[in-house]
């Protein structure tokens, strides 16, 4: 929240958790992410903002360990990040997620349990708490026993956060969340990454919204397959930088 600010040239300071440095990501031959380099911590929302095609979905992907890196290198907690680990919570698109798959609310709650139980063993009474206490910090007591596909989207939304939180992820992923949200589910959103952050999680999240990104997020990273600019959200979003990213 209140980090000092750090600029492009601190990004070998490894007091902080999240270390990314000279990262590439290609698909083939096409070149999708080219030497990105920031650092962050717990406590802070960071907005990923480019063009469609700049490589934010595959940053959020990377970060994850969901796509493979080309060279360069992410750390989380001075650990390599080379695969998906429970530290971290993706939540995809909201096109790319089946909404029709038949599950309540309170059984997606609990597949975040799974990477502690493993998915056939039982579950221990730490597990229905750490379930009971998500449903309860996102506000889906009343709605535990409802199958997603009946929920509105800022609700659904809310599941997959409460999903994360049974994890104890502390990363939080999530590509372009108010996309598709009315005002008030929104402003509810926004509350609830505020919250998730102070209560020590990072949150990573894409976004289009170019207005209200200095509002919703604490840094920015601009993108444009390479990296524009990092840094407080406040600052990094000016004119100049957003005229070379959206250029
Ligand atoms: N699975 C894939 N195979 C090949 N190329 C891909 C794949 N996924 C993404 N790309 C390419 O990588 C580049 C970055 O895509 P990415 O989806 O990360 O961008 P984005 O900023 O999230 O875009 P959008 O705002 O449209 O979601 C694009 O050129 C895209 O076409």
């Amino acid at each position: 929240m209140s980090e000092p600010h750090h600029d492009c040239c601190e990004h070998h300071d490894h007091h902080h958790e999240l270390v990314i440095e000279n990262l590439c990501v290609h698909y083939r031959n096409i070149v999708a992410l080219d030497k990105i380099n920031f650092a962050t911590s717990c406590g802070n929302r960071v907005a990923l903002i480019g063009a469609n095609g700049a490589g934010k979905s595959t940053l959020i992907k990377a970060i994850a360990g969901l796509v493979p890196r080309s060279s360069g290198s992410i750390m989380w907690r001075r650990t390599t990040v080379k695969k998906w680990s429970r530290e971290f919570a993706y939540l995809p698109q909201r096109e790319e997620v089946d909404w029709s798959f038949p599950i309540t609310v309170r059984g997606l709650v609990e597949m975040g349990r799974y990477p502690q139980t493993g998915m056939f063993a039982r579950f221990s009474k730490s597990d229905h708490d750490a379930v009971d206490a998500a449903l309860e910090t996102l506000d889906l007591v009343d709605l535990q026993n409802r199958q997603i596909r009946e929920l509105s989207g800022g609700q659904q939304q809310r599941s997959f956060l409460a999903r994360a939180i049974a994890q104890e992820a502390h990363v939080l992923l999530l590509d372009e969340p108010f996309t598709g949200l009315d005002r008030r589910a929104s402003t509810q959103l926004a509350e609830l990454l505020e919250r998730l952050a102070q209560e020590g999680r990072l949150v990573i999240a894409s976004h289009h919204d170019l207005n209200s990104a200095p509002s919703l997020f604490d840094e920015a990273l601009l993108l444009a397959t390479h990296q524009i600019a990092f840094g407080p959200a406040k600052e990094i979003l000016s004119e100049t930088n957003l005229n070379t990213t959206f250029a």
